[in-house]
């Protein structure tokens, strides 16, 4: 049987992040993908020329439709845009019998705001605590805590700042450190550090949302959060590395590398 993953997050119009990037990840992974829209952002490779979210009732009637009927295995979140779709998907989830990984997308690459100010409360006290493994990186991890790390040691504070929200497992993503791209993966009482090469590649469009979608797809397969979130730092270090230059600005990672190494 494929098991069947859900992402609940923005449209990008560009193909590189959101919906997109999580659909073409799931396929690469071999899942069943399908899709909650929760907005439409107007963006390509030079950054976002618009945003518009979709009413309340939009989201959670998307979401039923597809949770009563085809049933889902694993549920990643994206870009919820504002407080009130914050909340309304974290009722879902509380409700859903299935492993969640919270992406807390707040600011895009280019610095476009994501993510209501008004919304970050609601994630705080709403979202963290419903999530399976919630998989900030530095900025939002400065946004939704106040912990801002500037080095490897600092990623422990910052993972220990965010398990306060309740989340079960954390991922820091230190991808935006100089240096190797490490990331912290803890319980609180398990530590897993994930290394990987950082990659000269400016064409990163798309990582966080990436390596989330990978995260949904393990868990979905049946694989405990370490094994998953290990086998999706794999994913996402080839993607990076075969990240390709599109439009005149940051390209995105390449989903199909795998494909077209023919492994
Ligand atoms: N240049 C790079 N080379 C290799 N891995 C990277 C690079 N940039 C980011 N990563 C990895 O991609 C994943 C997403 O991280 P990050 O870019 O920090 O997230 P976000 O897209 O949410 O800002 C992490 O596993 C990070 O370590
Ligand atoms: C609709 C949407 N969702 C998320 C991101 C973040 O992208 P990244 O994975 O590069 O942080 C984005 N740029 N657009």
């Amino acid at each position: 049987m494929i098991p069947n993953v859900l992402t609940v997050a923005g449209s990008d119009s560009g193909g590189g992040a959101g919906i997109q990037a999580d659909l073409k990840t799931m396929l690469a992974l071999g899942v069943h993908g399908m899709s909650v829209v929760t907005a439409v952002t107007a963006q390509n490779s030079l950054g976002v020329q618009g945003a518009w979210e979709l009413p309340v009732e939009a989201v959670r009637a998307q979401y039923r439709s597809v949770v009563d009927d085809i049933g889902v295995q694993a549920v990643k979140t994206g870009m919820l845009a504002s407080a009130e779709l914050v909340e309304a998907v974290a009722e879902l989830l509380a409700g859903t019998d299935a492993p969640a990984v919270v992406d807390p997308v707040g600011v895009s690459k280019h610095g476009d705001s994501l993510l209501a100010a008004s919304a970050l409360d609601s994630v705080r006290t709403r979202l963290l605590p419903v999530a399976t493994v919630a998989t900030p990186n530095l900025d939002e991890v400065a946004q939704l805590t106040g912990v801002r790390v500037e080095s490897e040691e600092e990623l422990r504070r910052a993972a220990a700042a965010v398990l306060a929200y309740g989340p079960r497992w954390v991922l820091i993503k230190g991808g935006h450190l100089p240096g190797d791209a490490v990331d912290l993966l803890t319980d609180g009482s398990e530590e897993h550090w994930l290394r990987a090469p950082r990659h000269d590649n400016r064409h990163t469009h798309g990582t966080g949302c990436t390596l989330a979608s990978a995260i949904a797809s393990g868990l979905a397969k049946g694989r405990s959060v370490p094994e998953a979130v290990t086998a999706a730092k794999q994913y996402v270090t080839g993607a990076v590395a075969a990240g390709f230059a599109l439009g005149g600005g940051i390209g995105p990672v390449d989903h199909g590398w795998r494909f077209r190494a023919g492994a």
